[in-house]
């Protein structure tokens, strides 16, 4: 069935997850357009993760997730990524091309495409560079070019800051602004602590703590108001983890 124009990627509704005693999430509700570039912040063990988990489909909730995204990138923590893989930055990319073993022509083809998502997150100079020899940064490109690989309606990212020196992190914003800026229809969603990152780069913003504080556009609820209301203090560094 055709959707309207602008009509939501997802909308979550009513979400809720308990681990035990422990309720993770609290009947969360939001809505994800194509072209949204939300971003997602909150204290530590606010429910960030357990809300990308419920999206991503790994994660038991009550409530309601409705989606209509044939494709979903994903692109994990970097910073406890085991070096000693033995592997090139193509091989990476080409084990998020989803389907069955290709045999050796395919395998071409897949190689190609792995080397044009490289190139489209300006990595394809260390395509044959093995892990070991990456920096945090560009081995933060490469697992960019595996979740843009199958070309999804929506990126999800697990703090891509982490891990990364502050040179590469505007490197990071900057490439995925212009991959956004090509394929307007891609919504990005990703998990930060920096709030000045979360208003410089995404038009919309959730303040979460199990439920939502806030969400909405992020010059509305990125103020220093809202950020002290929800969390107590805005933190150092602009980081939500830090108490001032
Ligand atoms: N598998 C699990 N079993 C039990 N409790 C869990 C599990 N996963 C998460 N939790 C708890 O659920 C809550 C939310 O955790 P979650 O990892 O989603 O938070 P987060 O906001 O991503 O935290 P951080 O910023 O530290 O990564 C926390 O209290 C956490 O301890």
């Amino acid at each position: 069935m055709a959707e309207a124009a602008g009509s939501p990627l997802i909308r979550v509704s009513g979400l809720t997850v308990r681990y035990g005693a422990v309720t993770a999430l609290d009947h969360v509700d939001l809505a994800i357009t194509p072209g949204m570039f939300l971003a997602v912040l909150g204290p530590n063990g606010s429910g960030k993760t357990t809300l990308f988990r419920c999206l991503l489909g790994l994660a038991e909730y009550e409530g309601r997730v409705e989606s209509r995204a044939r494709r979903i990138g994903y692109v994990p923590q970097i910073k406890n990524f085991d070096r000693s893989f033995p592997g090139r930055s193509v091989e990476v990319v080409i084990s998020g091309i989803v389907g069955a073993w290709p045999g050796p022509l395919a395998l071409r083809r897949h190689r190609e495409r792995a080397c044009a998502a490289l190139a489209e997150v300006g990595a394809d100079a260390f395509a044959d560079r093995p892990l070991h020899a990456l920096s945090g940064g560009q081995l933060q490109r490469v697992y960019l070019a595996r979740a843009l690989v199958h070309g999804p309606d929506l990126l999800m990212l697990d703090e891509p800051a982490a891990g990364v020196d502050r040179a590469g992190e505007a490197d990071l914003y900057e490439c995925l602004e212009g991959y956004q800026a090509r394929n307007p229809e891609l919504a990005v969603a990703m998990i930060t602590h920096d709030w000045e990152v979360a208003r410089h780069h995404a038009d919309t913003s959730l303040l979460l703590d199990h439920s939502v504080l806030a969400f909405g556009p992020s010059a509305e609820v990125l103020t220093e108001d809202t950020l002290r209301r929800a969390f107590g203090h805005v933190g150092h560094h602009h980081d939500l983890g830090v108490t001032s």
